[in-house]
């Protein structure tokens, strides 16, 4: 039975090629349509990225599945199916990368049964390949990585990200749940602009949680088994098992940080990413030009 090393070494290798046309177009002017909200932004080279690394796997692997954010965006369905799946995040971080903020990064995962057999993240710009596969540990650029093991929630460096929303409950619930981690205290607070490299962040040690409400399972599928694999916990922000489609994630150093950290953030209501939207009027996704 396939351990899936020949699609994880592909991933590597495209997410290396497709780096060289974000890094092509990092320093250029860009033209920005937005997407759900005024800060939920899209560039010509996420969907182009998008396009790049899609072509290129399917001409490999022409029976594979796919969940991409720009796909996505454009209606095609996002359901996670026993297949083997790659949920591709092109550019996590495109506010960054339309301000030239140096923190942009391609997300790649890949599922088969619904379980994650890898993740790479890389973070272009920093040339950092983050990578973990199933029981086999995570690393970057090929040395071996371990989260904290950080027991003590006020001795925690937490990572976050401020989203895209912009409606009064999600600002408020935001900010007040920066506030409360604040007075428990933690040693700080933390948002490099990429959820995906904020929870590689995790894995190093570099940071010891990190917990957002409102990304995508492109966002978050390929560091959480990253987080994992290094010896940290991923759960939902309610305290329930991590489910990539709920929109909610904790990734931690360990459970009782998670806990502690679950313990102090509340959610705002988000669609999950695989409710179907005809059922829904809120917070459809769909580009809009400006
Ligand atoms: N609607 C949303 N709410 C919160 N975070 C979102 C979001 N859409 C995307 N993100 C992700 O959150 C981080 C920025 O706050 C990025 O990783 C960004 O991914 P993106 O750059 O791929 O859009
Ligand atoms: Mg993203
Ligand atoms: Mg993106």
């Amino acid at each position: 039975m396939s351990d899936w090393t020949d699609c994880l070494d592909f991933g590597v290798s495209i997410a290396k090629q497709a780096s060289e046309t974000v890094l092509a177009a990092f320093l250029l002017q860009k033209e920005v349509q937005l997407k759900s909200s005024p800060a939920d932004l899209v560039t010509e080279t996420d969907q182009r990225v998008e396009r790049i690394l899609i072509s290129a796997i399917r001409a490999r692997f022409p029976l594979h599945r796919f969940i991409g954010e720009e796909s996505v965006a454009a209606g095609e369905p996002c359901v996670l199916t026993d297949e083997p799946t790659w949920i591709i995040d092109p550019i996590d971080g495109t506010v960054n990368f339309v301000h030239r903020f140096p923190f942009v990064a391609i997300s790649i995962a890949f599922t088969v049964n619904k379980q994650t057999e890898f993740g790479i993240v890389y973070s272009c710009v920093e040339d950092k390949l983050f990578h973990a596969q199933r029981g086999r540990g995570a690393f970057l650029n090929g040395e071996k990585l371990q989260a904290s093991g950080q027991e003590d929630v006020s001795k925690c460096v937490v990572v976050t990200e401020i989203g895209a929303e912009r409606d009064d409950l999600a600002l408020s619930t935001m900010t007040s749940n920066i506030l409360r981690l604040l007075q428990l205290p933690v040693h700080g607070v933390r948002a490099l602009g990429t959820a995906a490299v904020d929870m590689c962040h995790v894995a190093t040690g570099g940071a010891d949680a990190y917990y957002h409400i409102g990304m995508h399972c492109w966002d978050i599928a390929a560091s959480a088994i990253i987080v994992q694999e290094a010896g940290g916990v991923v759960m939902d922000t309610d305290g329930s098992d991590f489910d990539m489609m709920s929109r909610r994630v904790i990734a931690a150093s360990s459970t009782s940080v998670a806990n502690s950290i679950a313990q102090v953030v509340q959610a705002f209501p988000c669609r999950r990413d695989d409710e179907d939207p005809t059922r829904c009027v809120c917070g459809a996704a769909g580009v809009k030009g400006v």
